[in-house]
């Protein structure tokens, strides 16, 4: 297990925001993190990454309490893709990726040919080495997300953690995004993404873990825990699952569910007895 937190809690002055979550993260998993605006997942982000201190619980990094490593220690082994791109200075996109090899250098050390290989692949595996000599200030905001993940990538950590990466990216750059966390998953990466996306979740994660009220609402496969009723406790809308010509389920809100074949319809209509077992222990 690489990423673990254990009853954490955590309260901004009197107000509560993260009750007990205890959650982990695995080599070559992508982990979806859903729940409401306001529900905690930045919270808890900032936790795992160290910027924030629990009130309660404990955070693990491997075999290490986070806390006992140091901000170098910790960088090495997450990398962090924020909801914000805010530029003050007019860097070029390829010293900006450069940036994530920070870690792995000395207060004063140059650049090592590796530390430029790395900045470089990460561009080219993100599709925008086009961009590398253009200024970070003049993207858009969606070539600005791409710029700071392949930052992440070039960092060479075994942990990612994105806070909502699919913010301000255009459809097909969403799309190859999901698919992009994917291969690096599936390559061994631990990937720890918030999303409001259910249906990204449920076509892409190989775990989801939903929170509400400050807990884990459910944390389990996505075909499971992305249910028309943890949706409805979620986000307060009914949804439908829906099942494609070759198997696969898919949600939509029931307003637009109704428009599709009824044989196609209906996939997931009861919640099944291990999901909704998990969310009573856990409620
Ligand atoms: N610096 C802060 N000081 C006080 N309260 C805060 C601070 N940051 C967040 N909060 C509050 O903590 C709660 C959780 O916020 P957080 O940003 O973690 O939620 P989130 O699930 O990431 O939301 P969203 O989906 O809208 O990005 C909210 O009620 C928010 O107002």
């Amino acid at each position: 297990m690489m990423l673990s937190t254990s009853h954490l809690a955590y309260a901004y002055g009197h107000r509560m925001v993260l009750e007990d979550v205890s959650l982990q993260l695995n080599a070559g998993e992508s982990v979806a993190l859903l729940g409401a605006n306001g529900s905690g997942k930045s919270t808890l982000i900032r936790l795992l990454l160290g910027i924030l201190k629990p009130l309660r619980g404990e955070i693990r990094l491997g075999d290490a309490h986070l806390h006992a490593l140091s901000a170098k220690a910790r960088a090495q082994r997450l990398a962090y893709v924020p909801q914000d791109h805010g530029a003050v200075f007019p860097f070029l996109v390829r010293d900006v990726v450069r940036m994530g090899r920070m870690p792995h250098q000395s207060w004063l050390g140059a650049a090592s040919a590796h530390d430029r290989e790395q900045a470089e692949a990460a561009l080219a595996r993100l599709g925008i080495s086009s961009l590398a000599e253009r200024s970070y200030m003049e993207l858009s905001g969606g070539q600005r997300q791409l710029v700071i993940i392949a930052r992440a990538l070039a960092q060479e950590t075994p942990i990612l953690i994105l806070d909502e990466p699919v913010t301000g990216l255009d459809y097909g750059n969403q799309h190859r995004l999901m698919a992009q966390i994917q291969d690096l998953a599936d390559s061994g990466y631990a990937i720890l993404q918030s999303s409001h996306y259910p249906e990204h979740a449920l076509s892409t994660a190989n775990r989801v873990i939903l929170l509400k009220d400050g807990r884990v609402l459910a944390d389990g496969p996505p075909a499971e825990v992305l249910h028309p009723e943890h949706l409805h406790a979620l986000y307060g809308i009914d949804t439908e699952c829906l099942e494609t010509s070759d198997g696969r389920r898919v949600i939509l809100p029931k307003v637009l569910a109704s428009a599709v074949s009824p044989s196609r319809r209906g996939a997931c209509l009861n919640l099944s007895s291990s999901a909704r077992a998990r969310q009573f222990d856990e409620g």
